[in-house]
């Protein structure tokens, strides 16, 4: 079944294209990474794709969008506010349900962020926000995660231990990678952009490393 799907889809800053024309269609149980240089178009893709599937889609932004004032857990439990009555989310505001709690502890635990629990976003590392956001992602159960380079300020085992997070809670993805490998470790499979075109798109498991780099 497609989960998104684009046709011919473009876009354009003060009139110059950066992207497309680009057709793509995400079918459910599909991992797919998305690589190529920097600039080349591939967070205009995962805009365009969450602008086609808001509703079921779960987003990580580059920026992470992340409350500073907020603690961990309420910057997590945001990504359910919407289905939520806002009582609810006021009163877990003031006071943390148990319940709640009990459903987050154990995603910050994955994570290896369990002791931040309540510690406000202003004060974590860059490395601990990421997470904080992919917590949020995992949290929100959404049918389709769309994620903008999830992990790019995590050294390698925990980039990992992320990337493995994520591919557990989400069968269906679409990732921005900068780092060929992960993303041929733990894709399905590869989209390669280049200059707002799609250039590449194979199953992860027929390429290598160097079948990849020529986008670059
Ligand atoms: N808000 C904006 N205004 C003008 N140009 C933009 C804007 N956002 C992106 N662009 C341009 O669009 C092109 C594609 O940018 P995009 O962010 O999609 O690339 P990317 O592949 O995600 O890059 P990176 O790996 O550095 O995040 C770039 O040339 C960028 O300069």
């Amino acid at each position: 079944m497609a989960l998104v799907h684009l046709t011919e889809a473009s876009a354009a800053f003060a009139g110059r294209r950066v992207l497309g024309p680009v057709s793509l269609t995400v079918y459910e149980g599909q991992r797919v990474a998305l690589v190529g240089q920097s600039g080349a178009g591939k967070s205009t893709l995962l805009d365009l794709l969450y602008a086609q599937a808001r509703d079921r889609a779960a987003l990580v932004p580059q920026e992470l969008g992340l409350v500073p004032s907020l603690s961990v857990f309420h910057n997590v439990f945001m990504g359910r506010l919407s289905s939520r009555p806002t009582w609810y989310n006021l009163a877990n505001l003031v006071r943390p349900f148990r319940r709640e709690r009990q459903r987050i502890q154990p995603l910050l635990d994955q994570l290896h962020l369990g002791d931040k629990i309540f510690s406000p976003a202003s004060q974590l590392s860059g490395g601990e926000k990421q997470r904080t956001a992919v917590a949020r992602a995992l949290y929100q159960k959404a049918g389709l995660l769309l994620a903008d380079e999830p992990v790019s300020a995590l050294d390698g085992p925990l980039a990992a231990g992320v990337m493995a997070a994520l591919a557990e809670h989400y069968p269906t993805s679409v990732i921005a990678l900068h780092d060929v490998e992960l993303a041929l470790r733990y894709s399905s499979r590869m989209i390669g952009i280049r200059d707002g075109l799609i250039v590449l798109d194979e199953d992860s498991h027929r390429l290598n490393v160097q079948d990849v780099l020529p986008i670059y």
